[in-house]
């Protein structure tokens, strides 16, 4: 296979993100009641109380799991029964990168999804090489995964996702835990990226921007629409919530 070096990041925006009737339960719990959403926008942000659903309903978009009832397709893909054009169509970032790293250097982990994508051993060292390069990380090739800091492993993580160049990269809370500088850094490298972003996250403020956000309430969109109204009356209910207790709320 031919693969060119220097192929843009992204060049595709805007995929279709689609659930219809989605419901999905665990150990006799119903976690998500049918979630309904049809989308063609560069930035959606997901928020939600603790245990609301929210990393079960991006678990279902990049196919990891399959929903009970009802289907979902990111751009015309169902991820779930068609893991190569999966790899092609949604990234995932986690909050902990140790759950996404499998291989002991930089080199071989940022290879290793491309080699998934159909490239030859040789081609996806070059191309590793070439993302790491592009992040001013050339240096990092045969590094010790384990020698790297937490933001540091982040960004092996992030490096990966986008060397496979997905339509789709979503964010599991992959800020939580990091400095701010770190944050910062890492969220340039995502502002400037083509593809579509789906955010969870507890930080309202990072969705300020976004072009639509989607409000989960113990399993159900409570709401979904502009970031401007949606996150007004999510941070308003969050803040009466808050004022109650808490804890008595608690979905799950
Ligand atoms: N494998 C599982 N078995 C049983 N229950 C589960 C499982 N995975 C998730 N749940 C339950 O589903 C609900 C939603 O979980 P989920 O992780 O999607 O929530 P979340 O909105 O991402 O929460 P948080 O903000 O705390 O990360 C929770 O009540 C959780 O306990």
């Amino acid at each position: 296979m031919n693969a060119p070096l220097d192929i843009p990041l992204h060049t595709r925006t805007c995929a279709r993100l689609e659930m219809a009737g989605v419901c999905y339960g665990k150990a006799g719990v119903d976690i998500l009641k049918d979630i309904a959403l049809d989308l063609s926008v560069r930035r959606v942000g997901i928020v939600g109380r603790n245990g609301s659903g929210k990393s079960t309903l991006v678990r279902l978009l990049c196919g990891l799991i399959a929903p009970d009832r009802g289907h979902v397709r990111v751009d015309g893909v169902d991820c779930f029964a068609d893991r190569r054009a999966a790899l092609r169509t949604v990234g995932i970032l986690f909050q902990n990168p140790d759950h996404q790293i499998i291989f002991p250097t930089v080199g071989e982990e940022v290879a290793f999804g491309l080699r998934q994508l159909g490239h030859s051993k040789s081609e996806a060292q070059q191309l590793a090489r070439a993302t790491l390069d592009r992040f001013g990380r050339a240096d990092w090739y045969d590094r010790s995964v384990q020698a790297l800091s937490q933001g540091q492993r982040h960004l092996v993580c992030l490096m990966s996702v986008l060397a496979m160049q997905p339509k789709v990269i979503i964010l599991d809370e992959p800020f939580s835990g990091l400095d701010i500088p770190t944050t910062r850094a890492l969220r340039r490298e995502l502002d400037g990226i083509e593809a579509t972003l789906v955010h969870v996250t507890h930080d309202p403020v990072s969705l300020a921007d976004y072009d639509h956000v989607i409000w989960l309430s113990e399993g159900r969109i409570e709401e979904q629409g502009s970031a401007e109204s949606v996150l007004a009356r999510f941070v308003e209910r969050m803040e009466r919530e808050g004022e109650q207790d808490a804890f008595a709320d608690f979905s799950g």
